[in-house]
């Protein structure tokens, strides 16, 4: 799997919201073509044709991968688009799923899900259990997940992770700041990763996250995100003993919502955040526009904070997949609309998803450490050549384990193997005279262990006396 890597274009869906009482339904029709892509064609109503769109066509036909449409339950749209995505993650792939759309659209329901029904949880949750499940399934790998989640208001980054976030205002709390290192890789200063080791502890961290959002009352709905939510799970991979770690990030997005500040009627407070919320998607839009155009070697990606954090995944080292959520009545055709064409152009961005693997230096020392003991090991005994330094006390140890053994063994045949170090032959040596006086030699019989260590020189080893007690060294004359 080493060094694999997978171009993908970012695959782009739809998601068609159930009406409202009183809404109108806009005239949509969904077809399939022969290689089951699926297109979405959009009529517009002659009474609005001459209000906003200049042209005189009526209808729009726009292709997406899959449309889902507003019998769509959550758990079909994590199976086609989330479960795929959070497999690559677990792989060692970047992934990124994005919601965008107009408010109201249903941005925050396909990504965080709705809180009325245990079966409309969204993306986030059941990815979460859907990682978490497969991580108990594999044995072969030790994994470590964190979790961040970052709000971006009004061009700053904020952690709604932290847990000051809900007993202070948002302007004492620390901003969230981006910072590039000469790789021009991104961090993010003051975004906590918090552990999580099992679905219960994660799904808390997002509860805490989703607590601390920023919501506000629009007339256009009732409890609109006017910021866009970041939450990333982290996963990094090793398998037992080696120095390799695998690590990804997958990003589950939800952005603020997407209409045109004229419509929705706001002022004050509300039209500084339009303005930021419109400001930082036409960046996104540049982005995007500027990747789909080929040659171009300059991509605005620092324009705002969000393009600046998903830059990876826009053109760059991930798996990107973007859903449209489009709310199909009458009066929002000028917004959909506007959200499949983006979508279109979504679609003509390449990435490259790399396998994201490197060494731990720590681990690797340790490994590197055993091997030269083992080389030496084997170099001193091919070559003959005299080691001076030391036994080691866990050498001795080792050593008078087996001289018992040996010693023990009624079987005449038996051998006793200390290697070609003549440091340990010296030592058996030592160890079978004094055992050998003690046991036969002496009127009174067999000293105890310590008086034979004391004899053998080893001193050091008195202080170990225990431990080799505890390992039953030669313990007594009823085994000779
Ligand atoms: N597929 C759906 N099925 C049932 N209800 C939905 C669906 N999509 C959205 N809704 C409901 O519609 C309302 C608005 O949706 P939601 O808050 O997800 O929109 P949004 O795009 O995130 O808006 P904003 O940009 O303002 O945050 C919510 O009450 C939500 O529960």
């Amino acid at each position: 799997m080493s060094g694999e890597m997978v171009k993908q274009t970012i695959q782009i869906y739809a998601r068609v919201k159930p009406l409202a009482r009183r809404q109108q339904a806009g005239i949509y029709s969904v077809g399939e073509d022969e290689k089951s892509a699926s297109s979405l064609e959009i009529i517009v109503p002659r009474d609005l044709a001459d209000g906003f769109v200049n042209n005189k066509r009526e209808s729009y036909k726009f292709k997406f991968q899959k449309i889902f449409d507003q019998e769509t339950k959550q758990d079909a749209v994590f199976e086609s688009i989330a479960k795929p995505v959070a497999e690559c993650a677990l792989a060692g792939y970047n992934g990124t799923i994005f919601a965008y759309g107009q408010t109201g659209s249903g941005k925050t329901f396909t990504i965080t899900g709705g809180a009325e029904r245990y079966s409309d949880r969204g993306i986030i949750p059941r990815t979460l259990s859907y990682i978490f499940q497969q991580l108990e399934k594999d044995s072969s790998k030790v994994y470590t997940t964190h979790v961040s989640y970052l709000e971006i208001y009004n061009e700053c980054g904020y952690d709604l992770l932290n847990p000051r976030h809900e007993a202070s205002r948002l302007e004492d709390l620390p901003k969230v700041t981006i910072m590039e290192d000469p790789d021009q890789n991104i961090h993010l200063k003051n975004l906590s990763l918090q552990q999580a080791t099992n679905e219960e502890e994660a799904l808390n961290l997002l509860f805490l996250g989703d607590t601390n959002r920023m919501i506000a009352e629009t007339p256009m709905n009732q409890a609109s995100t006017r910021s866009h939510c970041i939450f990333t799970i982290h996963i990094s991979s090793k398998e037992p003993g080696s120095a390799t770690i695998r690590r990804s990030k997958l990003h589950l997005v939800d952005l603020a919502g997407s209409e045109r500040v004229a419509k929705t009627g706001v002022g004050g407070q509300l039209l500084t955040e339009a303005k930021y919320i419109n400001l930082s998607l036409h960046y996104l839009e540049q982005v995007i526009i500027a990747l789909a155009e080929k040659h171009r070697s300059h991509i605005p990606y620092r324009n705002s904070m969000m393009t600046s954090v998903l830059r990876d995944s826009l053109g760059g080292n991930c798996m990107t997949t973007m859903i449209a959520t489009l709310s199909l009545d009458k009066r929002n055709i000028d917004e959909s609309i506007s959200t499949c064409r983006f979508a279109q152009r979504v679609a003509l961005i390449k990435n490259e998803a790399v396998l994201n693997e490197e060494i731990d230096p720590r681990l690797m020392i340790i490994q590197l450490k055993k091997v030269i003991q083992e080389l030496k090991d084997e170099l001193a005994m091919v070559t003959g050549e005299q080691r001076t330094e030391e036994l080691t006390q866990e050498e001795l140890l080792q050593l008078n384990e087996i001289i018992k053994t040996f010693l023990e063994d009624p079987d005449p045949e038996s051998t006793l193997d200390v290697g070609a170090d003549m440091r340990k032959i010296k030592h058996c040596f030592n160890y079978i005279k004094v055992y050998s006086v003690h046991v036969q030699g002496s009127a009174e019989g067999p000293k105890n262990e310590q008086e034979i260590l004391e004899d053998t020189g080893e001193r050091e080893l008195k202080s170990n006396h225990e431990a080799v007690e505890k390992k039953g060294v030669y313990t007594g004359p009823q085994q000779v």
